[in-house]
């Protein structure tokens, strides 16, 4: 319920998508930022530089890339790293573009580096090199392409070669929202899906909506059921926390697998520190989940600690279970340290 990746029912919400950067809630510094880009490319009739979102699913990567192409007024053509196989998959989509067009390629740290080879060149001076035939007979020669913005976006930056990341001239990390943002955009989904929400009720969604756009409106999306069959359709405070608790939401936002973690941590390993793959296979998930999907959130709330020797839970995350604190958090000054 409370996983931020994509999932199915989520694509009706294509409707909730913000289009221009003034409905597009919170991220301020990162808007701000791009605002300006934009304009002053805008201004001088250029492509705007590349761009580089990173940060945890659902945050308004994707969203992002669509409101830059919008606010440019030029088109955008959007694939993934995955969905470009060969290096002529690449050279095919940018010769198709016009000038000043936004090219958008989700989890670009998939790229397979031939691909990977290929965009340096179009993305620093505008060209293509490709090698036709094979052998001695072998020659290259130099496409040279229309002005173009790359937008690139990835879970982990960290996992993205020097020479690609040095090639964008933006590099924006989006950040977990605050409640009162996600209360925002809770409201503003309510309005779009004609729905009657109380302030309380939004709140209440906004808390457990674990930072993340794309869980909230899939929570408000649920707790909608509950209001119709329960009440009389109205989102009030009291329905939004029944229906939640129902539906297993932690108060925090906390979902199944947030709460294994801590928990196998906890009682499985004394509190860690535990090594993530150790971590990982004691509670059946990818490493690669829990570092990019799990951890950053956990860390985000002060519930979990990254430290050279692996995993730790915080006093704060014993308490939010109800454990008794182990000695080693009183330690310091005779108090729990959080
Ligand atoms: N700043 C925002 N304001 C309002 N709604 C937002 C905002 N950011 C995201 N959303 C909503 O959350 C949904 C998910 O956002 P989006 O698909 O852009 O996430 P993403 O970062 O691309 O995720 P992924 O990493 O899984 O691709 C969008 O459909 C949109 O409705
Ligand atoms: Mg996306």
């Amino acid at each position: 319920m409370v996983a931020p990746q994509e999932q199915l029912s989520d694509q009706e919400g294509e409707a909730l998508r913000p289009n221009r950067m003034k409905e597009y809630i919170g991220q301020k510094k990162v808007k701000d930022n791009l605002s300006i880009f934009i304009q002053a490319a805008s201004t001088r009739g250029e492509a705007l530089d590349h761009v580089l979102l990173y940060g945890p699913p659902g945050l308004g990567k994707t969203t992002l890339a669509n409101i830059i192409a919008s606010e440019m007024g030029v088109s955008i053509r959007t694939t993934s790293g995955p969905a470009i196989e060969r290096p002529g998959d690449l050279a095919a989509i940018l010769t198709a573009l016009e000038p000043r067009d936004v090219l958008f390629i989700d989890e670009i740290h998939r790229l397979n580096s031939s691909t990977e080879e290929i965009l340096y060149s179009a993305m620093e001076d505008g060209c293509l090199d490709i090698v036709i035939g094979k052998g001695p007979s072998a020659r290259s020669i130099r496409l040279s392409l229309p002005p173009f913005t790359l937008v690139g976006a990835t879970t982990r930056a960290g996992q993205l070669t020097s020479p690609l990341r040095d090639r964008f001239g933006v590099i924006s990390r989006l950040e977990f929202y605050e409640v009162d943002d996600l209360k925002n955009i809770i409201l503003r989904a309510a309005s779009i899906l004609k729905l009657e929400i109380t302030d309380e009720g939004a709140d209440e969604i906004a808390r457990r909506s674990r930072g993340t756009p794309r869980v909230g409106n899939r929570l408000l999306k649920r707790v909608r059921d509950f209001a119709l069959v329960w009440g009389d359709g109205i989102v009030t405070q009291t329905i939004a926390r029944d229906a939640l608790n129902r539906l297993e939401v932690d108060p925090v936002g906390l979902d199944n697998i947030d709460q294994k973690t801590l928990r196998t941590i906890i009682e499985t390993f004394a509190g860690g520190p535990v090594g993530l793959d150790t971590l990982a296979s004691t509670i059946g998930e990818e490493s690669e989940t829990l570092e990019d999907v799990v951890e950053p959130f956990l860390l985000q709330m002060g519930f979990l600690q990254r430290t050279p020797r692996g995993r730790m839970a915080t006093a704060r995350a014993y308490q939010h279970f109800g454990y008794a604190l182990p000695q080693k958090f009183m330690a310091e000054e005779g108090r729990p340290g959080i």
